[in-house]
């Protein structure tokens, strides 16, 4: 049987590297694959000097994973950038380029969970279930935040998916001196997303550590300035970036998107039960595409069902936020960059109450 990813990492945390501190802790650890009996990765060190120095380390290194059960084979590679790491770059880029800013690595050790500088609230918007408008939610819901002059900031941490430039309309990179990341605006809102600080499809293959380190760079690295809430839009389900988000942060809360459904509510329980394991307050739900009205007549039909998430709420003596009713120009508007919330009408009012009700209850 190989070894496990978590023995290595282990091993590698006591090796002891010039300057002080370990292997890991220095974050010093790339592209750690396991296949079979063979161990491969890379150190990366600041220059050609250091590599220097790091020979003894990488000898400790092979020496320490091959007395490992299950390790036939050890390749490392010691490899050095060729700008020392932290040296600003030139700020022409390639249109498109993510910034160069290495996202995407083991998160330092901190003591517990921490707060994020100049913001006071942190609220997490989740679902259990894919589909049911978390991201619409939370795009708009910032919006009448900020509508409403709260100094808001969203997270797009739904890296299997990012949709928040998208629905905000946020076309531009994110500039970086390499060490900091400045994050863009779009209707009165502040935003950052995973999305676009990495190349295409680089995301996907990350699983804890890295996701963890990639998260908490930015929390740590983005300027958010003075903000009075950052809604952090996670990715649908109970995985990875919930954990290490509400292990690492201090978040105020969660806010719970569901449609009316039946399946998605069993989801939403789930993602309740997580929330309530990490011990992150849920601060409410919102059922979303609750009721369809009809453009031509004004019928109102309950096309995923109506009052599920209320009811639901009630059960679990949560508190129920509002209802947001399911209508083309909500798709339409976050298609096109510009939510419906920060136009005129239905909609946008059911957005605007929900934002009343976050400000009076002191979640915003
Ligand atoms: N109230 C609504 N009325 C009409 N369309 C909506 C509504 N809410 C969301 N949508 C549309 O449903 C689709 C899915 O929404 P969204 O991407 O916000 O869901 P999600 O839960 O974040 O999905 P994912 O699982 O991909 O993260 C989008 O096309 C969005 O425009």
């Amino acid at each position: 049987m190989s070894v496990s990813r978590e023995t290595v990492l282990n091993e590698l945390g006591r090796i002891a590297v010039p300057g002080g501190g370990t292997l890991i802790s220095r974050d010093l650890v790339r592209a750690l694959a396991i296949e079979d009996d063979t161990v491969r990765f890379v150190i990366e060190v600041e220059d050609a000097a250091a590599a220097r120095a790091f020979a003894p380390v990488e000898a400790e290194a092979q020496r320490a994973l091959k007395a490992l059960a299950g390790v036939g084979k050890v390749q490392i590679v010691l490899t050095a950038p060729t700008a020392p790491r932290g040296q600003a770059q030139p700020a022409a880029k390639p249109a498109g380029a993510p910034p160069n800013l290495t996202i995407g690595r083991h998160p330092t050790p901190q003591a517990g969970p921490a707060d994020v500088a100049g913001v006071k609230r942190i609220i997490a918007i989740g679902s259990g279930k894919g589909g049911v408008g978390k991201s619409t939610v939370t795009s708009n819901l910032a919006v009448a935040l900020a509508k409403k002059g709260r100094k808001v900031g969203v997270l797009d941490a739904d890296i299997y998916g990012p949709s928040q430039p998208r629905m905000l309309g946020v076309t531009d990179r994110p500039k970086s001196d390499g060490e900091t990341i400045e994050p863009l605006h779009a209707h009165g809102v502040t935003l950052m997303s995973l999305g676009l600080l990495m190349k295409e499809g680089e995301a996907v293959v990350w699983r804890g550590p890295m996701l963890m380190g990639a998260l908490q760079q930015m929390l740590t690295q983005v300027k958010w300035g003075e903000l009075d809430v950052l809604l952090v839009d996670l990715p649908p389900g109970t995985g990875d970036v919930q954990l290490s988000l509400c292990q690492k942060t201090n978040v105020s809360g969660a806010i719970i998107v569901s449609t009316p459904q039946d399946v998605a509510l069993i989801d939403a329980r789930r993602a309740i039960d997580m929330f309530n394991k990490l011990k992150t307050p849920i601060l409410g739900m919102v059922e979303n595409m609750s009721m369809y009205i009809c453009p031509n007549c004004g019928h109102e039909a309950h096309l995923f069902g109506h009052g599920g998430v209320a009811a639901e709420a009630r059960r679990l003596d949560l508190p129920f936020l509002g209802e947001i009713p399911l209508e083309l120009e909500v798709r339409l508007a976050g298609d096109a960059g510009r939510p419906v919330a920060a136009g005129e009408g239905a909609v946008s009012d059911a957005y605007g109450r929900l934002a009343d009700r976050l400000i009076g209850g002191g979640m915003a």
